[in-house]
């Protein structure tokens, strides 16, 4: 058995410091930890190469203290968020990193889709539970979501951050945001255009985006749902599809 110095954590890219692009973090200066492997596959995920196995020759198992050296690196060793994202972060033995960034005055944010639970869910400073719409064609395990809820509970904040590419998507947000009246809901207008895997300057088709967050606002203020915040991703709205910002 190894021993915690030696976990192995699926790497796909380390990059910062940016500003968090999305959700209830939006504009924070943030260093992105993203791991490789997700047990989903979305139909119009904008992360492919940290999701699809043909890219996994590209994922490095790194150690924590591994990961540490780059984080301090990128950081200048000075204390910010950390933002665990993926693929699906949830899939990777995090805890131990968490527990030293954490002894060094760093702070976790992690994003995950909410299909696996851990236990060091407890240990973050931010969960956002990104429940999948219809139109990414993966169906939603309210149990499994729960779960994770439940490892939360007395811990980090949690908000939800729901992508809507449609009306179907617009009725799954309403309906999960019911389910969980307590928790901030967070719209995020689908980027339609995703990057291929392996172009790093992909096109990206941003007065479609721009239409589509303009008919969410139209959605939410007609329907006088004045609970909801409606954001785009401000990364694509600036870099575009372009990796690592
Ligand atoms: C790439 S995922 C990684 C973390 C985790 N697997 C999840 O889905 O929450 C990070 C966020 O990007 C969102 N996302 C992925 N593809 C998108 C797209 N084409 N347009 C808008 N948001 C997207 C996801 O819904 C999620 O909220
Ligand atoms: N700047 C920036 N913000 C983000 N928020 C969520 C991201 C993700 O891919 O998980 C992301 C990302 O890749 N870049
Ligand atoms: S769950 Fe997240 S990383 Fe996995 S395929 Fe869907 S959007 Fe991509
Ligand atoms: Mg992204």
């Amino acid at each position: 058995m190894s021993g915690a110095r030696e976990t192995q954590i699926r790497v796909s890219e380390i990059f910062g410091p940016t500003i968090q692009g999305e959700g209830i973090l939006i504009g924070l200066p943030t260093v992105f930890v993203r791991t490789g492997g997700c047990d989903y596959r979305c139909s119009w995920c904008d992360s492919l190469h940290a999701v699809d196995n043909a890219y996994r020759e590209q994922w490095v198992p790194m150690t924590v203290d591994g990961i540490w050296a780059e984080v301090t690196r990128l950081s200048g060793g000075k204390p910010l968020m950390v933002s665990l994202s993926g693929g699906n972060p949830a899939i990777q033995p995090l805890g131990g990193l968490i527990a030293h960034g954490h002894e060094r005055g760093y702070s976790f944010a992690l994003e995950t889709q909410g299909s696996v639970a851990k236990e060091w869910f407890a240990d973050l400073d931010v969960l956002v539970l990104s429940p999948k719409p219809p139109s990414s064609g993966m169906a939603t395990d309210f149990d499994a979501f729960e779960n994770c809820l439940g490892m939360a509970a007395d811990g980090p904040e949690i908000a939800l951050k729901i992508v809507v590419f449609d009306d179907r998507d617009y009725a799954y947000a309403r309906e999960a945001a019911t389910r969980y009246p307590d928790l901030p809901v967070y719209l995020q207008p689908g980027n339609h255009t995703p990057p291929p895997p392996d172009d790093d300057d992909a096109r990206v088709d941003i007065d479609g985006i721009m239409d589509r967050m303009l008919w969410l606002v139209d959605k939410v203020t007609e329907d006088r749902w004045f609970e909801a915040r409606v954001l785009p991703q401000l990364h694509v709205l600036l870099w575009g599809n372009k990796r690592g910002v």
